[in-house]
């Protein structure tokens, strides 16, 4: 088997990439998955069923961290789609984008302004296909904004929309926001998150049901013969060519089914989209990354680059919930399978019900919502004196990074002064979200506020400890190593709390059940916090696009350093978490990445005919490929 490009793990980059690349039907594409086709499952597309049946069984990889030291010692679980559509096939459908200044901090980071939000922006628009909201969600509150989202019929790929089913409390939060001073949001995919509103979700409106990257970018596009996709196919490595000095050129790919190996050769490049733990793990056990962990593992070095699995990073996810007095609450569903199976019947039936929602209304926070401006000035100043023993203490004794994560901090702590950083997310859930399983609480209504921590400054790493593809790696993502990420979220909860107390959203609360009102100080929220915060399952960093001289692992082509054709599209090359749910982020990734494995595709095609129309022929390229961009 031999195909021109190779795209190791069909999530939610990798479709994008692959069903991208195979549009032009002179290129031939491979996809390898280790997961199946499940979008046929109930607990995938139907969006209540979120996180049930399989979803979080054969369906996640449930990756379990290291004994996290900030947080009793726990090992937390990073989850993480396994199937043909990745994460987006278990996640939450939640899809807004992040603040405009966080994208321009990746190209500010990486000197390079592709990399910012006006440039970045075609791309977002161009992955989705975005239906705007009925009268009925226009009346429950939904806003949009025309300009910020794709309407394109035959470029859009993500079926993005709203649900048809809003419970009332989550209006009632979001007053009781916009009352402590939250701006009633325009839009949460406008590029200014500061403010509270609802959430689009990647959602069908056709047919009210989940749009994961199998529906968005592979389902309609199966019959494409220059495209083949293999399932159950865990990857094992990439095989290199000989080579004496130079870049190392990828010539296949070797995988496993059943526990068979398997190869394909590549004649163009390799596409690693295995995220943010899967793909550093493939590369490590290609003999890419640091050597000293390589040799321990038992893996023979073929390119030092040590900062493989580096730079970890990943939002960390607390609740406050409180009693309610409202009778119709996600609780009810789970305590009567009577009211449940109606509801199941009424979504089959109407495509409505408490089943057809993926109810998210959203805050963004600011500092200023959550410090006073003495604490936050304190703050700052601490973590600026500490910031090179910080960067030293997340690098693992590699200099370059150490000067990378300085300068990420650099930019966060200016965010953080501009009131740009938004750290916290506050999202309102219509029923009980928390640590507490359900025979372990008591059996009545809940209203809850998810905090989740946006702008961490921890960093940690993920790198495989054995040469067997099955095994999993050690995933550290070195959670609440930095004071300002304890503070942030303990403030988060003081912050959810005067939420859940202010008008209107005071007239449902009855009392608070967690944190509890013994939690009466900062320290002791935050021993409580040690002992509850959970994954977000947004992991980034781990294969970072920074200058290499920054410890970076890709660079702005996203071209791993040191390679001559192995680029990596998906959650690792973000260097530093993002204010808002990935997965917007990750199909922008990927419809990038397509468009640059093209473009240079033709460039060194054009350049290698020996042909004296090649220069205007390649500026008429460039010019074609902005215009075409322009027009998304
Ligand atoms: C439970 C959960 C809820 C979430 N909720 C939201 C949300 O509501 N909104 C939002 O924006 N984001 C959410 N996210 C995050 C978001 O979905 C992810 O950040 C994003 O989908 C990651 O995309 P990716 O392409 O980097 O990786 P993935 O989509 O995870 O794709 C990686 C693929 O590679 C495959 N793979 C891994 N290793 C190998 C190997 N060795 N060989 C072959 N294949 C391999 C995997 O099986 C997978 O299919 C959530 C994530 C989870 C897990």
């Amino acid at each position: 088997l031999s195909y021109d490009y190779v795209v190791i793990g069909g999530g939610t980059a990798g479709l994008a990439v692959a069903s991208r690349l195979s549009e032009d039907t002179s290129v031939t594409v491979a996809v390898l998955e280790a997961g199946f086709d499940a979008e046929g499952l109930r607990e995938v597309f139907v969006p209540g069923l979120i996180g049930s049946g399989i979803a979080f069984t054969t369906l996640d990889w449930a990756y379990k961290t290291v004994p996290q030291t900030n947080l009793n010692g726990r090992n937390l679980t990073v989850h993480a789609g396994k199937g043909l559509g990745g994460s987006s096939l278990i996640n939450a459908m939640i899809f807004p984008r992040a603040g405009k200044e966080q994208y321009d901090a990746w190209g500010q980071l990486n000197n390079d302004s592709s990399w910012t939000w006006d440039n970045l922006l075609p791309f977002f628009k161009k992955s989705e296909l975005f239906t705007p909201p009925n009268a009925f969600q226009n009346a429950s509150g939904v806003r949009y904004e025309e300009a910020m989202h794709g309407f394109n019929v035959t470029e859009g790929r993500v079926k993005v929309g709203f649900p048809n089913y809003f419970f009332n409390q989550s209006a009632l939060w979001r007053k009781a926001a916009e009352g402590l001073g939250f701006p009633a949001s325009p839009d949460l995919a406008n590029g200014d998150p500061h403010a509270v509103g609802i959430a689009p979700n990647t959602i069908d409106a056709a047919n009210n049901t989940r749009c994961s990257a199998a529906c968005a970018y592979l389902t309609p596009f199966g019959h494409r013969t220059n495209l083949l996709v293999v399932q159950n196919a865990t990857v094992s490595r990439i095989i290199w060519a000989d080579s004496t000095g130079g870049n190392l050129r990828a010539i296949g790919v070797e995988y496993l089914v059943n526990n068979q190996n398997s190869t394909i050769d590549v004649s163009k490049e390799v596409i690693l989209s295995a995220g943010a733990i899967g793909s550093p793990k493939v590369l490590e056990l290609s003999g890419v990354g640091n050597s000293t962990i390589l040799n321990t593992a038992g893996v023979k070095p073929v390119l030092h680059l040590p900062t493989v699995g580096e730079n970890f990073n990943d939002h960390v996810h607390s609740w406050a919930n409180a009693f309610t007095n409202i009778t119709l609450t996600k609780d009810v569903l789970q305590r009567n399978s009577s009211f449940a199976d109606a509801q199941l019947l009424l979504w089959l039936r109407d495509r409505t019900g408490l089943y057809s929602a993926a109810p998210r209304s959203m805050g963004i926070a600011a500092p200023s919502d959550i410090f006073s401006r003495t604490q936050l000035n304190d703050l700052i100043e601490q973590a600026e004196t500490n910031l090179m023993r910080f960067a030293e203490q997340f690098s693992n004794g590699n200099p370059n990074l150490t000067k990378g994560i300085a300068a990420q901090h650099r930019i966060a702590l200016d965010l953080y002064k501009q009131d740009k950083s938004l750290p916290l997310e506050m999202n309102a859930e219509p029923g009980y979200s928390g640590p507490t399983s359900i025979g372990n609480r008591p059996g009545v209504n809940y209203t809850s506020i998810n905090v989740v921590l946006y702008a961490p400054l921890s960093r940690g790493r993920t790198h495989i400890v054995s040469a067997d593809p099955h095994a999993q790696p050690a995933v550290d993502p070195a959670y609440w190593a930095h004071p300002l990420d304890v503070a942030a979220q303990v403030g988060g909860i003081n912050l959810a709390r005067r939420m859940l107390t202010a008008p209107p959203l005071d007239t449902i609360y009855t009392g608070e059940f967690e944190p509890g009102e013994d939690k009466d100080s900062d320290a002791k929220i935050e021993e409580w916090l040690r002992s509850v915060v959970a994954s977000d399952n947004h992991e980034v960093g781990s294969l970072a696009m920074m200058p290499r001289d920054l410890g970076g692992v890709v660079d702005t082509s996203l071209k791993v350093y040191g390679t001559a054709n192995v680029r990596v599209a998906d959650a690792s090359i973000i260097p530093f978490t993002i204010s808002a749910h990935t997965v917007s982020t990750i199909y922008m990734i990927g419809e990038r990445a397509a468009d640059i494995i093209r473009a240079a595709r033709i460039e060194s095609e054009l350049f290698s005919s020996p042909n004296w129309l090649a220069p205007l022929q390649t500026a008429f390229f460039w010019l074609g490929r902005g215009l075409a961009n322009w027009l998304v």
